[in-house]
C-alpha cells in the first residue's frame, strides 16, 4: 500500500518546536540537551532556544537510506553526557516511528528524558514527551525534505478542461 504522506512545513514545525519546549520547560532545569543528528537538529535548536539551554551535545545514528530501514549504526557517541548515563539531560529527536533509533540511544542515556515532535504509535512507549501522532503508514514529510512546486490545476489534472469562454 502507498504510504500517505503527511507534510510539516517550516512554520509548522517552528509552532510544533515551541509546544514541545512548553512542555519541557514544566520538567526542567535541564543540565543540557543532546539532539539525535541529523533529524533532532532543528528541533533541538527550536527547544533550545526557548530553554535557554546553550550546552547541546549530538549523537548521529544512522537507520535509514531514503524511506528504507537498515541496521541502527551509532557513528557519534554523546560523550558529553555519557557519564551521568543522560541524568538531567534532555535527549531530541524530530520523530520516533517504529522506536528503533531510540532503543538504540537510551541503552546509551537510560536516564535522559527523550522528546520528540512527532510520533509513530510503535515508537510512542520509548518516548516520554512528544506533540503530534500520526498512524504508523504515515511518512512524515519535513521542510528540509521537500520544495514547493508547480501542481495543475484539479480540472487539468482530470482531463476535462476548464469551462466557459
Ligand atoms: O523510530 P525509528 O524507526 O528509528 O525512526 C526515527 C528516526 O528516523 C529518522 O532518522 P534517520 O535515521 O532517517 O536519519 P536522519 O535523522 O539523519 O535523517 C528520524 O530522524 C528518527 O531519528
Ligand atoms: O522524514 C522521515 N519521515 C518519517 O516518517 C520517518 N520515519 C522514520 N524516518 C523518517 N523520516
Ligand atoms: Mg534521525
Amino acid at each position: 500500500m502507498a504510504p500517505r504522506y503527511y507534510t510539516v512545513t517550516w512554520d509548522q514545525l517552528h509552532r510544533d518546536g515551541k509546544a514541545l519546549a512548553w512542555r519541557l520547560v514544566e520538567r526542567g532545569p535541564w543540565t543540557g540537551m543532546v539532539a539525535i543528528t541529523r533529524g533532532g537538529l532543528i528541533p533541538a535548536a527550536i527547544v533550545a532556544r526557548e530553554l535557554d539551554c546553550r550546552l547541546i551535545e549530538t549523537v548521529s545514528v544512522v537507520t535509514y537510506d531514503e524511506e528504507q530501514r537498515g541496521h541502527p549504526q551509532v557513528v557519534k557517541p554523546p560523550q558529553a553526557a555519557l557519564e551521568s548515563q543522560g541524568e538531567g539531560w534532555l535527549l531530541i529527536d524530530d520523530l520516533v516511528d517504529t522506536g528503533t533509533t531510540a532503543k538504540v540511544v537510551r541503552a546509551m542515556l537510560p536516564k535522559a528524558h527523550f522528546a520528540t515532535v512527532y510520533a509513530k504509535p510503535a515508537g510512542k512507549p520509548t518516548v516520554d514527551t512528544f506533540i503530534t501522532e500520526v498512524s504508523q503508514d504515515t511518512w512524515i514529510l519535513f521542510p528540509w525534505d521537500t520544495e514547493p512546486q508547480f501542481i495543475a490545476p484539479i480540472a487539468k489534472a482530470r482531463g476535462n478542461g476548464g469551462g466557459g469562454q
